[in-house]
């Protein structure tokens, strides 16, 4: 199901379905990056052709294992792509008596990358949903900030894919998701701006259209 269909809300979005964010997505697009023209030993070498731009020998002791461990750290960090948001938030429970309220998590932090500069993106994801018969287990609201968050992003769209995915799959009576974050590649290099922070917030259903559901999370946030 494409979630342009899902309504209004949905209508103008240049996002993607969800299916392109999931598994199979995945697999094509490591089906993609793994084809023969793309082996272990060339980004590993890849990485020393960096380190060489960086101005160092690739070939000194200290750096001789730094392309495989780089190529290693690249799975982990950017491990995203191989999780599918369908299958994270599969398992929800329905027995939930007459809880008709708001669920929220707050400050899930995580870490991402710019996807203009590669460099790390730094911050704390805030969940709030209004359930519609059923809950999702609250570990896998974390699970699924860290699926969006380990691929290469800006912070706009992973706060809507974020969002986007509770919407689609819970189907909940709303969504709010507000993600404040650094951005190192403003910190460490070009204008060198430190300490500030990004703030973005995406609000699905009912949080879109109740200003006052919307203006208590907001509020129970403290956001500065
Ligand atoms: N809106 C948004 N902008 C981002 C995000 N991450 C990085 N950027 C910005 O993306 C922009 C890229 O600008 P460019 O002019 O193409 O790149 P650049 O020459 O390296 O820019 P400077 O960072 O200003 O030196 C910069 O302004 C970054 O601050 C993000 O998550 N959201
Ligand atoms: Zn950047």
């Amino acid at each position: 199901m494409d979630i342009a269909t899902e309504g209004p809300r949905h209508a103008t979005r240049a996002t993607t379905s969800l299916e392109d964010h999931g598994r199979a997505a995945a697999k094509a697009r490591r089906r993609q990056n793994n084809s023969p023209a793309l082996t272990r030993s060339e980004v590993e070498a890849a990485v020393a052709v960096l380190i060489r731009w960086a101005g160092d020998d690739p070939a000194r002791p200290g750096l001789a294992d730094t392309p495989a461990r780089v190529t290693r750290a690249f799975e982990d960090w950017f491990g995203g792509y191989d999780l599918a948001p369908d299958d994270i938030l599969g398992t929800t429970f329905d027995e939930i008596g007459g809880y008709a309220d708001p669920v929220e998590l707050r400050d899930i932090a995580f870490f991402s990358w710019c996807e203009h500069h590669m460099a790390p993106i730094r911050g704390k994801a805030h969940i709030a949903y209004l359930p519609s018969q059923r809950v999702i287990g609250i570990s896998k609201l974390a699970r699924l900030v860290d699926a969006f968050a380990r691929r290469l992003q800006i912070q706009e769209r992973m706060t809507d894919q974020i969002g986007a995915a509770i919407q689609q799959v819970l189907q909940p009576a709303g969504v709010a998701v507000v993600v404040e974050a650094r951005h190192d590649c403003m910190s460490s290099r070009g204008i060198r701006a430190c300490g500030t922070g990004l703030v973005t917030k995406a609000m699905f259903g009912a949080y879109r259209e109740d200003a006052a559901l919307r203006g208590e999370f907001l509020a129970s946030l403290q956001l500065r």
